[in-house]
This record gives C-alpha cells, sequence and structure tokens, in this order.
C-alpha cells in the first residue's frame, strides 16, 4: 500500500513556520564569554603599526620538560565573564609548575607520550573512548529521545515532529533536522521503524553533511615558518589547543615555536609561557598591554632566524569591545603579511561547543576580521550541544581541522566525519 502523505504542512512550511517561531539562540550552558560584549565604550584606537614599542623577551623553551598528559587548568571563573576593563596585573599563571625537568632534551623521537608523565591509575583510553565518553550528554538525549519516539511506535506525522525538536534541541540546525526527519520517512510512513534504524540514519545523515569537512591541518614545510593564527572569544580554549597542537607538532618533528599574541590577559601569556615549557617550544612574549601585532612581527622575525617550521600565534578572545577586537586582529594580519605575503598560512577560529548556536554568530563575526581557514571545535564533553558542528558545518562548509573533548593533552584529535557521526548517533564504533 502508497504511504500516507502526514497529516501536517510539509517540510518546506514546516521549516519556515519553525524557523519564525523559534529564532533565538539558546543561551549558553555555562555564563562564559560566548559572545563579545558591544556596548563597552570604544577603546582608544591603537597606535599606527608600531613593531618595536617594547623589546619581546623569548621564553626559551625547556626542551628538558617532558610533554605532560595533564593540559593547563584554566583561568576560570571571572575570565569567562564579559569584560569589563582590563584584568589587573599580576594575574599569574594558574597552572601547576611543570614538573622537573629530565636529564636529556626529548626529541620528538624520545619525548615521553603525554601519558607517561601523568599520574597513574587511569587506564589509557583510545580516542573512541574519550570521543564517545565526551559527548556521552549530546549522545543520551539523542538516544533517550530516539528510542522513546521509536520503541513500538509506527512512524507518523506526530513522532516525526517530535524527532525533528528533539534534533533541534541538540543543535543540528533545522536544515540537518528537516533532512534526517525526511530520510527517515521515506518509504517507511505508517511503519515500523526500530531505534537502532533510525539512529543508523540519523548517523548517515549527519556523516554525509560532516564529510566535506572533514580536513586535516596540513603543515606546508615549503613555508618556513608555517604561521598559524588562532582565534576565539575568551575562554574558548585557544591557549590550551595551541599547546596540543604544539605537542602533536614536536611529536611530528617539527621545531615550533609560539608568539604570546594574547597581551590582554597577563594569564594568557603564562598560561602560554608553560605550555612553551611543556612541549619544548620557544615562547615569544612581551608584557601585558603590548601591541600584539609588533609582538607577532618579533615572533616572526624570531622564528625564521631560528629555523622553526611552525609557529603558533595566539591572540586575545576580548578586548574592550567587539570592534576593538576585531580592530586588533586586522592589524595583526596586516603585520604578519608585511612579513610574509603568504602569511597567516593557517587561521584557525577555536570554538567552544557548550555556547551551542552562539557559535554561529562567532564563525560570522571572525570571518569578518581575519580569513578564518579551519575551525576546532572545543568542549564536546561540557555539553549536550554537540550538534553545533553538524550546523556549522552545513551553515558555513568550513574545514574543521580537530575537535576537543577533554583538558588533556591527548584529548584533541583530528576530526574524523564518521566517527562523530556515530558517537552523536549512540552507535558503536564503524568496523
Ligand atoms: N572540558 C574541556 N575543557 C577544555 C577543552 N579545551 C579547553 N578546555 C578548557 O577551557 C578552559 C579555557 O581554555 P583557554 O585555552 O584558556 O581558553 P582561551 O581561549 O585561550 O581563553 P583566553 O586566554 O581567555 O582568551 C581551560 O580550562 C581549558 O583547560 C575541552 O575540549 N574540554
Amino acid at each position: 500500500m502508497a504511504d500516507t502523505k502526514p497529516d501536517k504542512p510539509g517540510f518546506l512550511s514546516r521549516l519556515f513556520g519553525r524557523k519564525a517561531e523559534a529564532p533565538a539562540p539558546a543561551a549558553p550552558e555555562t555564563p562564559r564569554a560566548g559572545g563579545v560584549p558591544e556596548a563597552m565604550p570604544s577603546p582608544p584606537a591603537n597606535a599606527a603599526d608600531d613593531l618595536v614599542p617594547a623589546p619581546s623577551t623569548v621564553t626559551q623553551a625547556s626542551p628538558d620538560t617532558p610533554p605532560e598528559g595533564k593540559a593547563a587548568p584554566e583561568v576560570a571563573g571571572a575570565d569567562l565573564q564579559p569584560v569589563e576593563g582590563r584584568e589587573p596585573e599580576g594575574g599569574g599563571p594558574r597552572e601547576p609548575v611543570p614538573r622537573p625537568a629530565p636529564e636529556t632534551a626529548p626529541t620528538p623521537e624520545t619525548a615521553p607520550a603525554p601519558e607517561a608523565a601523568a599520574a597513574p591509575a587511569a587506564p589509557k583510553l583510545s580516542w573512541w573512548q574519550r570521543l564517545t565518553e565526551g559527548m556521552r550528554r549530546t549522545s543520551s538525549s539523542l538516544s533517550e529521545s530516539v528510542t522513546g519516539l521509536f520503541t513500538k511506535r509506527k512512524l507518523d506525522a506526530d513522532t516525526l515532529e517530535e524527532l525533528e525538536d528533539a534534533l533541534v534541541q541538540a543543535d543540528l540546525g533545522v536544515e540537518t533536522a528537516l533532512r534526517i526527519t525526511e530520510a527517515i520517512s521515506a518509504g517507511r510512513y505508517d511503519k515500523e521503524i526500530s531505534p537502532q534504524e533510525v539512529k543508523a540514519i540519523l548517523a548517515g545523515e549527519v556523516e554525509k553533511t560532516l564529510a566535506p569537512v572533514a580536513r586535516p591541518l596540513v603543515i606546508d614545510r615549503e613555508r618556513k615558518p608555517f604561521v598559524i593564527l588562532m582565534v576565539g572569544v575568551n575562554g574558548a580554549g585557544k591557549t590550551t589547543t595551541i599547546g596540543k597542537l604544539s605537542q602533536k607538532f614536536r611529536q611530528q618533528g617539527l621545531k615550533v615555536m609560539l608568539a604570546a599574541g594574547d597581551t590582554f590577559r597577563a594569564a594568557a601569556i603564562e598560561q602560554l609561557k608553560v605550555w612553551g615549557e611543556r612541549v619544548g617550544a620557544p615562547v615569544v612574549a612581551r608584557q601585558q598591554g603590548a601591541d600584539a601585532a609588533g609582538l607577532a612581527y618579533d615572533a616572526l622575525e624570531e622564528a625564521r632566524a631560528s629555523g622553526t617550521d611552525v609557529l603558533l600565534i595566539d591572540t586575545a578572545g576580548r578586548l574592550q569591545n567587539k570592534a576593538g577586537l576585531m580592530a586588533e586582529l586586522e592589524k595583526i594580519v596586516r603585520v604578519i603579511r608585511k612579513f610574509d605575503a603568504s602569511a597567516p598560512h593557517a587561521t584557525l577560529l577555536v570554538l567552544d561547543a557548550t555556547v551551542g548556536q552562539n557559535a554561529v554568530s562567532q564563525v560570522e563575526l571572525f570571518r569578518k576580521a581575519a580569513d578564518v581557514t579551519g575551525l576546532v571545535m572545543t568542549k564536546l564533553d561540557g555539553t549536550a550541544r554537540g550538534g553545533i558542528l553538524v550546523a556549522l558545518a552545513a551553515r558555513f562548509g568550513l574545514p574543521v581541522h580537530f575537535i576537543g573533548v577533554g583538558e588533556g593533552v591527548e584529548d584533541l584529535e583530528p576530526f574524523a566525519a564518521r566517527d562523530f557521526a556515530r558517537a552523536i548517533a549512540g552507535l558503536d564504533e564503524a568496523a
């Protein structure tokens, strides 16, 4: 018998209806600087491209200090609140002191794996285990909905509507939610469908959306240094991600240098120095409040002179207001290009998954100020809103290079569409 049409508006009208009825992006789950404050008074315009206002210091890496398994704990609390003004001086590192150095410097070959220096006890988990564990909140809320909706029930309009709601709630985005419900309903209307079948279709559709954006970050060895500019709002995980990436690059045998371009926060400079020590990468830094573009230029000179392969430049996640932040980023890019017209070779926007739909406006904002070439999504472990990555992929098509599911150095891995799709749907690892 032919499938009966659902007794409800078509998908398009449902799409427009829903858009009209639920435009407000959900608030972040935890109060944080998910957005850049707008209503603050404008900061004094930055001086012209003053490239050498104050000497930069290069903290020589203590390559003797092995990378550790435990990432720098943040700088929580006040740092994540909207900025009221500059942070008081003396916000020193809130990191554990790096472990004592061993006798010999670790080469990428000899450097101990991050876990080696970490506290014992915890069994080593595979990436799949970390990923599924990290994404449990997102996947269980989806799984519960699917199981609740499709257990011993025929597929009808109400079920589809409810499923669509659950998908939108998980931040997958309206378009993707519609595509998934259409795929599920195709040929199955008024028939029974098991939760497992629904999850398989869900995973398949999510994978289709993600596959085009799951692209590795390729370091062009011809570019020396290969310059990576890290941008994102404060608290998104930029500094931590720089540390984790540095560790990966070092393990690949690359010579890495870090530039403490978040001169807005003293703690960020210190945090980066700690990471530099841990992974064996020198850190170019100036005092808090120094001109970040000038610092970037110094770092480029340093990096070229020392034969560095990869230079990672940290940037401030907030200034007095959005316009100030954007102006600073644009200036950094301008100054970098004076040194090397092809740089930055990658501009990575770090996004915190817990902000949900707010990530959409962050992408729009940062794309205007810096030519964002790829995304890194952090904190997928702290949220039920992991679906936002799917919504971003559908909307912007920007490459997603890495995802983070925890604070540990091993909790950041290259993004793989199938793994993510199966994890979000609550399925087992692909064979
Ligand atoms: N749970 C979890 N925490 C993370 C992840 N990535 C980073 N963090 C934590 O998020 C906090 C903020 O990270 P930072 O690297 O300081 O963020 P930032 O963007 O540099 O912030 P500013 O320096 O304020 O601009 C730290 O406590 C990190 O350990 C992740 O994938 N999962």
